[in-house]
C-alpha cells in the first residue's frame, strides 16, 4: 500500500498539523491530500496551498486511499458509520490518531477487512519533528512498512503494541504540552534574574533543543551530561536539589500518571455512542 492520495477526517488541531508536516515534507502533492471538517471555512488556509477541503466524508474517502481520523473520541463512532459503506478493503488503509479508541473497537464498527492503525504523533508532526508510535492487529507488513516511513518522513516513528498505546500518547503527545510549562516556567525565572521575555525565551528554548541533542547525538543518559554541569559546591547542583525538594521529579511523575488513568475514561465515551 502507497498511500497516492491522502484523505484526513477532522481538521482541528492535529489534522491540520499532519497535513502542514505532509505539505512540508513533499512526501505527497497538496492536490493530493484532502482534509474534511463541518466548518469548512477554517481550512481555507490550507485550500490556498492547494489541497482539497471538503465537508464531505464519504465523498473524501473515495479520493484517497489512506484515511486518517483526527476527530474527538466521542466523534469516532459516528463517523466510522457514516464511512463504512464506501470503505473498500483493496483500496483502504484507515489511520486513527483518536485517543484511547482501540482497534477492536474501530473494528466493532467496519468489521476487519479493512486494514487499521492507531498511530500517535504530537503536534510537532506540523514541522516534520513528531514522535510517533503506530500499532496495528491486522495490516500486513507491506502496509505497516509503508505506514511507518510516512510518518518517519514526519519525524520519528516506531511501531508498538497497541497495549502501550496510551503510554504513548502521554509521554508523546501530551509531553509537548508538559514540555512547553517546563519551558514557560524556566523563560519566567529567566525574567526575574534580569532578562527580557524576548531574550529569556531564546536562551531557554536553545537550552532544551542542545539538551534534547545531545541526548540524541551520544545516547547518553540524562544523569551523565548532568554529571558534567554540576560543579561541586557550585550553582546548579544547590538549584537542581531545591527543585527535587520542591517535587520537580515526582511532580512530573505523578502528572505523566494522572494523564495514563484518565484515557480509561476518554475511552469510555466511545461506548456511550
Ligand atoms: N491535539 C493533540 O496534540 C493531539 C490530539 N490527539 C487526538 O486527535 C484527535 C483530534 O484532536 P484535536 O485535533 O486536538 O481536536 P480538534 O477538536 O481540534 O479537532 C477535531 C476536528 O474534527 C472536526 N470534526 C468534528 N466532527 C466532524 C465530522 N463529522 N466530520 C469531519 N470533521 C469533523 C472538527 O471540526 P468541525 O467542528 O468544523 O467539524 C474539529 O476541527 C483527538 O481524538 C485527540 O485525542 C492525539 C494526539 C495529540
Ligand atoms: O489531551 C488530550 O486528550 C489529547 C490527547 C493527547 C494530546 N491531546
Amino acid at each position: 500500500m502507497n498511500p497516492n492520495h491522502i484523505t484526513i477526517i477532522g481538521g482541528g488541531n492535529l489534522g491540520v498539523a499532519i497535513a502542514e508536516g505532509l505539505i512540508a515534507s513533499k512526501y505527497i502533492a497538496p492536490a493530493n491530500l484532502t482534509i474534511t471538517r463541518r466548518q469548512i471555512e477554517k481550512l481555507d488556509h490550507l485550500a490556498a496551498k492547494g489541497v482539497i477541503t471538503s465537508d464531505n466524508n464519504s465523498k473524501s474517502c473515495l479520493r484517497g486511499n489512506l484515511i486518517i481520523l483526527a476527530v474527538k473520541p466521542y466523534q469516532i463512532k459516528e463517523i466510522l458509520e457514516e464511512i463504512k459503506p464506501v470503505l473498500d478493503p483493496n483500496k483502504h488503509v484507515l489511520a486513527s490518531v483518536v485517543t484511547g479508541v482501540t482497534l477492536e473497537d474501530m473494528q466493532s464498527v467496519i468489521g476487519s477487512d479493512v486494514s487499521v492503525f492507531r498511530v500517535m504523533p504530537n503536534t510537532a508532526i506540523a514541522i516534520r519533528e513528531s514522535m510517533t508510535c503506530i500499532a496495528t492487529n491486522n495490516a500486513d507488513q507491506e502496509s505497516q512498512q509503508s505506514i511507518l516511513e510516512l510518518f518517519k518522513q514526519l519525524g520519528d516513528a516506531i511501531m508498538i503494541d497497541e497495549g502501550l498505546m496510551s503510554a504513548s500518547t502521554v509521554l508523546g503527545a501530551c509531553g509537548i504540552a508538559y514540555t512547553m510549562r517546563f519551558i514557560r516556567a524556566a523563560i519566567q525565572g529567566g525574567i526575574e534574574i534580569g532578562f527580557s521575555s524576548e531574550v529569556s525565551q531564546q536562551i531557554a528554548v536553545q537550552t532544551v533543543k542542545g539538551a534534547a541533542s545531545l541526548l540524541m547525538e551520544t545516547g547518553n543518559h540524562p544523569e551523565q551530561e548532568i554529571d558534567r554541569v554540576t560543579t561541586p559546591k557550585g550553582c546548579t547542583i544547590a538549584g537542581l536539589n531545591e527543585m527535587e525538594h520542591q517535587g520537580f521529579s515526582s511532580s512530573l511523575i505523578k502528572g505523566i500518571k494522572i494523564s495514563h488513568g484518565k484515557i480509561s475514561g476518554i475511552a469510555e465515551e466511545f461506548e456511550r455512542k
